[in-house]
């Protein structure tokens, strides 16, 4: 075959693919792709987001390679950048119909009416919705994937898999993808689970001879929202369940969202069958939010708390949390806190002295579980034991939950592992705890100081003072 140029090669290769192995949506962003050199054998192309380039690795690479081998007539590899100048129209493909009957009418921003028994049925929480969430690049995709499926279960794409590193708002993500659903089908049997809770609930159904309620609870939905997947890792029984109920879902035409730290391909402890499968729908990262983003973000969190927060200090809070949005909202926290136990203004001085001592360093140790249990035992005058008991003395109730809301805002822990790692409590006891400290900080000032003394110490710790 006579030499063809790299670019006319690249074209032929994409024209060349099997339709049925690319999507729509895959299709639209494949097209927005190009070769940008020949690096001693090595195709370089440049894509417009981590969507498409994982989708090329993860799916594509080996057609790709051979169809542009046969075009150049020589052996090469490829690898993949991401360019986003390359990106054009962001959002993927429009959903191909409209499953049910009722036709949407609301925007992604309407939650709807949510009861409190939808609440306890769905565990969806009020507050994660698509209305309270910001967009920005680092989410664009995992947020159009995620209203996508919303809009059009189990037809858009099933499942759809988001991953990324702790406090991006894949949580906020899945229960905004519960409420907006069933706003719009009000009907459809929606839940939310993390995978721990999952777990235990599968061990409580064995030992109590409850498994085809606990199949009935997860099999017959219309939308199941499962959280963390990557703690349900090497539970080989829990793992046999998830993949029962993920086909039982998938075959009777239920959606399925998942998300997880790690890509599928980057998850150990899984069969290879059901880490395929996870690559059966769309995946989709979210990554750590840009500095506009996260202003956004502060200033979204700001108005729906009521909070006049000055621009320069969102973006002095902004600038200098980056890693985790859980974190960043923390420590926004702890300055309006702060503000209003003293009466004074939200200003940059106030700011910088509230949080001098919390920023974190990327020297820094790793904050684990044991040492924030173990500074805020010796901080109160209790041991870890006690921390850890069904102790309810007002001391006791009040170290648990500060420690608890610690390890939720400096650590990567899920709700439930915390509450393991307490003495075996419940997800929803963190998820107490964490609120009560919260509305408690920026009531009392002794909880305020407890918090910020405990952080501090705990922050020394880390740097190894
Ligand atoms: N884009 C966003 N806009 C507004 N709030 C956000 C956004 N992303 C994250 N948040 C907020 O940040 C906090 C942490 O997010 P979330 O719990 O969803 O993270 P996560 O990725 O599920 O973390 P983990 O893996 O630790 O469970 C939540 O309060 C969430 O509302």
């Amino acid at each position: 075959m006579a030499d063809i140029p790299l670019t006319e090669a690249w074209h032929q290769a994409l024209d060349s693919l099997d339709p049925s192995s690319v999507g729509p949506a895959h299709a639209a962003f494949l097209a927005n792709t190009k070769p940008l050199g020949d690096i001693e054998g090595t195709i370089l192309l440049a894509v417009p987001n981590e969507f498409t380039k994982s989708f090329i690795e993860n799916r594509l690479s080996g057609e790709l390679t051979a169809a542009l081998q046969n075009f150049l007539s020589r052996n090469l590899r490829i690898a993949v950048t991401v360019d986003s100048s390359l990106e054009e129209e962001p959002q993927p493909q429009a959903v191909p119909e409209i499953p049910l009957a009722q036709p949407p009418t609301q925007s992604p921003s309407t939650p709807g009416t949510f009861s409190i028994d939808t609440a306890e049925t769905t565990q969806l929480n009020p507050k994660y919705l698509f209305d309270t969430y910001v967009i920005g690049p680092s989410n664009r995709f995992a947020h159009a994937a995620a209203v996508a499926v919303a809009e059009a279960p189990a037809k858009a794409y099933n499942p759809l898999f988001i991953y990324g590193g702790s406090g991006l708002g894949k949580t906020h993500l899945l229960h905004a993808i519960g409420h907006y659903a069933l706003s719009l089908y009000p009907h459809l049997g929606v839940r939310y689970v993390n995978s721990e809770e999952f777990t235990n609930d599968f061990i409580n159904a064995i030992r109590e001879d409850r498994t085809e309620e606990f199949q009935r609870k997860y099999r017959q939905v219309d939308i199941l929202l499962i959280d963390d997947i990557q703690f349900i890792q090497g539970k080989e029984q829990t793992v046999e369940e998830f993949f029962h109920t993920f086909n039982t879902l998938h075959n009777a035409n239920k959606q399925v969202v998942i998300t997880s730290d790690l890509p599928p391909k980057h998850l150990s402890g899984f069969e290879d069958r059901l880490r395929s499968r996870f690559e059966w729908g769309l995946l989709t990262d979210v990554q750590p939010p840009d500095l506009e983003t996260r202003i956004a973000i502060l200033q979204k969190k700001a108005a729906a708390e009521n909070i006049e927060v000055p621009p320069e200090v969102l973006e002095f809070i902004a600038s200098r949390i980056s890693a985790n949005i859980r974190e960043l909202e923390g420590s926004m926290l702890r300055v309006t806190a702060f503000a209003n136990l003293t009466g004074n203004p939200i200003d940059l001085q106030l700011a910088t002295m509230v949080l001098k001592d919390i920023i974190s360093d990327p020297e820094d140790q790793e904050i684990t579980a044991a040492l924030i249990m173990g500074q805020t035992a010796a901080y109160f005058g209790v041991t870890m034991d006690q921390l850890c008991s069904t102790d309810r003395s007002r001391t006791m109730v009040e170290a648990r939950q500060i420690a608890m809301y610690l390890c939720r805002e400096l650590t990567d822990l899920s709700l439930p592992r915390i509450g393991e790692t307490f003495g075996g409590r419940d997800h929803t006891t963190v998820m107490h705890a964490n609120k009560k400290i919260t509305g408690l900080m920026a009531e009392r000032r002794e909880t305020f100081n407890h918090v910020t003394e405990l952080t501090n110490r705990i922050k020394n710790k880390a740097r190894g003072n």
